[in-house]
């Protein structure tokens, strides 16, 4: 069973990561991408959609044109989990 990650492990890792920030409404992290055109944020959204696919994670987002706005947070946690910090990171690597 996943966990949601303790307040010291946000402190710890939030810092870690580029550009995510915590939305507590959710209780996640999000972070808006801006590309070249639709067919550079197509081509990014469709690598992240392999990985996703590869850790059985998948990302809560919304693309117009050039733009993409990703929220990570884990439904099976109700909140923000290990899953979501590895993802982001393996999206930004
Ligand atoms: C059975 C469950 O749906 C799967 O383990 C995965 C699929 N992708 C997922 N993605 C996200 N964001 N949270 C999950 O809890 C989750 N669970």
């Amino acid at each position: 069973m996943v966990e949601k990650l303790t307040a010291a492990e946000r402190d710890r890792l939030l810092p870690t990561l580029d550009g995510w920030e915590a939305d507590a409404e959710r209780d996640g992290i999000r972070k808006s991408y801006r590309f070249a055109d639709f067919t550079q944020a197509f081509g990014f959204m469709a690598r992240v959609a392999l990985l996703a696919e590869k850790a059985d994670h998948h990302p809560e987002w919304f693309n117009v044109y050039n733009r993409v706005d990703i929220l990570l947070t884990t439904h099976d946690a109700n909140g923000l989990s290990m899953r979501d910090i590895d993802l982001a990171k393996a999206i930004d690597s």
